[in-house]
């Protein structure tokens, strides 16, 4: 736009030039016209080519022609057009030569032809002597606008400057100020939770950067609602596997308590009774303490079941289960080996003891007292009771030792306690 500016004021500023130097050339006639033509009328050469001579000295002119009607003078000075309209070069005495004009406009001569008249004191009227033409060219108007180029491109390039300087403050103070604010603060958000943005700009309407802004702000929120959203199925998701897993060491838990415990009583199972027993029996050897074993048979317990019932039967069992858990340490063993059939291991207790904790059992058992349609329902056990030797020394001989005495037990007529050891002779 400026250069355009320019390019219409440079031409303008040419236009009013070469009309100046019209100007100029058509008011030579009125200074050199008398003299050409006294020169002419006189016929005197000398004084017309100084006067040519002078006149093509002008800035003005590149070249002076003059032509008599009588054909007797023609003179011409500088650059002129012959007949076939074509530039031809005279010296200052009218000579032909070969020098030409330089530079911009070389053969764009213009002219101006003006009449001459003899005006003698003794004619009334003017005598046309013939004309002179002028000629000049758009070099000497490019050579006077010269100066005047230079300062319509100066002027234009610090008008140019002037406007850039002010559109760039404008453009920096609306939109580069606060794109670059925009940008640093984009990058100064926290990734994991990017927060609204807000610039320090105090524009009321609409624009661009303020609806760019509030695009990223609503995008912003979405992604936050949407992390959100993901946080919270996440807990959701930890929390349904923290159940799952809980449930899983529930049932895996209670899978090892099957597998290791009885069902109704709680009790070790025969395989944990022997798993633990043969631990327990291993520790008291290489310690060399004591450890005795306890078998319990509870009496006619097939009957009881049959007489009142299998529920009172498993009452009778859990009842029986819970008087052991209760008069015995936590350090003894105990186990269901099956059906009523019980064990005890006892480390560190000798026989005697062991015998005496059987009786305190065996008085329990006795104690305890069920409830069948509001009567009272009681139950007895037997036991048989030996101790580790040297000779035996692992859960199965120990077992079949305190079967022995158990067997013992019942066929002296139950509810009775029996050491191995006090077995003398064998019933039939
Ligand atoms: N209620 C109930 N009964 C059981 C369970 N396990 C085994 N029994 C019963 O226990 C009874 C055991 O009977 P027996 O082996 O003949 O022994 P007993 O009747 O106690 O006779 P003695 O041992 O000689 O005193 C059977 O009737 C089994 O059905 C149980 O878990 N619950």
């Amino acid at each position: 736009m400026a250069v355009l500016v320019t390019v219409v004021q440079l031409y303008k500023e040419y236009e009013n030039t070469k009309k100046e130097f019209y100007d100029e050339i058509q008011t030579l006639p009125a200074t050199f016209g008398k003299g050409i033509s006294d020169s002419v009328w006189t016929y005197n050469q000398e004084l017309l080519q100084s006067i040519l001579q002078g006149m093509y000295n002008l800035p003005i002119v590149v070249g002076v022609k003059v032509k008599s009607l009588d054909h007797k003078i023609d003179l011409q000075v500088g650059a002129v057009f012959n007949k076939q309209h074509q530039v031809e070069y005279y010296d200052s005495k009218g000579l032909p030569t070969e020098q030409t004009l330089t530079g911009l406009g070389s053969n764009a001569l213009f002219e101006h032809e003006f009449p001459i008249y003899y005006q003698g004191p003794a004619f009334d009227q003017n005598i046309p002597l013939g004309t002179v033409t002028l000629y000049s060219n758009d070099q000497l108007v490019f050579e006077r606008l010269k100066y005047g180029f230079i300062l319509i491109l100066v002027n234009s390039i610090i008008k140019t400057f002037m406007l850039w300087i002010i559109i760039y403050f404008f453009i920096n103070k609306y939109l580069g100020k606060p794109l670059k604010e925009f940008t640093i603060k984009i990058h100064q958000q926290d990734t994991q939770s990017p927060k609204p943005i807000d610039l320090d700009i105090n524009w009321t309407e609409e624009n661009e950067l303020l609806v760019l802004k509030d695009s990223y702000n609503q995008m912003i929120e979405r992604v936050n609602k949407k992390q959100h959203e993901l946080l919270e199925l996440n807990q959701e998701l930890d929390e349904k596997v923290k159940v799952r897993t809980r449930d899983l060491e529930l049932a895996k838990e209670k899978a090892e308590l099957l597998a290791y415990s009885d069902p109704l009583t709680q009790l070790c199972n025969r395989r944990a009774f022997f798993d633990s027993g043969k631990q327990l029996l291993d520790q008291a050897e290489k310690q060399e303490n004591s450890l005795s074993l306890i078998m319990i048979d509870i009496d006619n317990f097939k009957k009881l079941n049959d007489t009142y019932s299998h529920a009172l039967g498993d009452k009778a069992l859990t009842t029986f289960a819970d008087t052991l858990k209760n008069n015995l340490r936590s350090a003894d063993l105990i186990g269901r080996l099956g059906g009523e059939e019980f064990a005890v291991v006892l480390p560190n207790i000798r026989e005697d003891e062991a015998i005496n904790i059987a009786q305190t059992l065996r008085r329990k058992i006795s104690q305890i007292e069920l409830t069948h349609e509001e009567s009272p329902v009681h139950f007895t056990a037997s036991m048989g009771v030996t101790e580790k030797t040297a000779e035996s020394s692992t859960i199965d001989s120990l077992l079949a030792q305190a079967d022995k005495a158990l067997y013992f037990s019942k066929h002296q007529g139950r509810n009775r306690v029996t050491a191995y050891s006090t077995i003398t002779t064998w019933p039939t």
